[in-house]
């Protein structure tokens, strides 16, 4: 059996001052982990420091992604930044789709495609966040949800190119995400996944990495890094601290050795 080398990362989200992103890139570049091999890890710190740290973690085998990217790639659009500039500041990857601009900054499924395709035209590692609210989880709603957001976000990416598109999908349940977020359970967390990784199928025809995320903590990342169709974790709160990740990383990794 092929082992798995699984994507660990974190999303900073609106948190660090450049003194605190020097501090995690000092601990985590620092770490038997920078040049790890038994995983992929990665940092989304905010905008105005994908540059600071990109330059941090040279020569690491940490990748660095920014949180957000507009669809076009220049233009008259104030307060946006576009996946050429953050590629010039030294970003690989884009945060694409998460709850928390979808439910306050007006994300919707449509933008989420155009900024999908718009990373991987760009040679961008494209996270693409996925999940159901509290609401769509009563209603047992999920599954068309995950169906519909799978669906849209993967349609304007063309397939068919000599590069291979590199998406990444997270499973993040809304429900679960942030300080009133309730941990889900691995069982669940697999049976989502499945169910998801036969969407992919579908949609476009080939298997995409699929990550976790959501309340993952030191508690529960190992029985959710190691369940079949987990291909990952992302990570906010437990990982904001370099030695929270690298803690979290040195489990998986052994578990999974
Ligand atoms: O973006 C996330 C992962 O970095 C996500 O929102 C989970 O946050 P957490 O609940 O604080 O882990």
């Amino acid at each position: 059996m092929m082992v798995k080398r699984p994507w660990i990362g974190t999303n900073w989200k609106m948190n660090k001052t450049f003194a605190e992103a020097d501090e995690f890139c000092r601990v985590l570049g620092g770490s038997e982990f920078a040049d790890c091999e038994k995983a992929q890890l990665f940092a989304i710190p905010t905008a105005l420091a994908v540059s600071r740290v990109s330059e941090a973690l040279k020569g690491t085998n940490v990748l660095v992604g920014t949180q957000n990217i507009h669809w076009e790639d220049a233009g008259q659009f104030t307060g946006e930044i576009s996946a050429p500039q953050a590629k010039d500041a030294g970003a690989k990857m884009a945060l694409i789709g998460h709850s928390e601009r979808r439910e306050m900054f007006g994300e919707t499924d449509e933008t989420v495609s155009l900024k999908a395709a718009a990373a991987v035209r760009q040679g961008l590692v494209a996270l693409v966040c996925i999940g159901d609210t509290i609401d769509e989880f009563n209603d047992g709603r999920t599954a068309e949800v995950l169906r519909r957001q799978t669906e849209i976000a993967l349609s304007k990416i063309d397939w068919t190119g000599a590069e291979t598109p590199q998406v990444l999908v997270a499973y993040e349940p809304v429900w679960s995400i942030g300080v009133r977020g309730v941990p889900a359970e691995p069982d669940f967390v697999e049976e989502r996944h499945a169910e998801i990784k036969q969407l992919f199928r579908s949609a476009v025809g080939r298997d995409l990495p699929l990550l976790y995320g959501g309340s993952v903590n030191p508690q529960n990342a190992v029985d959710l890094a190691t369940r079949e169709p987990v291909d990952g974790l992302f990570i906010g709160r437990s990982a904001w601290n370099a030695s929270g990740l690298v803690g979290i990383v040195r489990d998986v990794t052994n578990a999974l050795a």
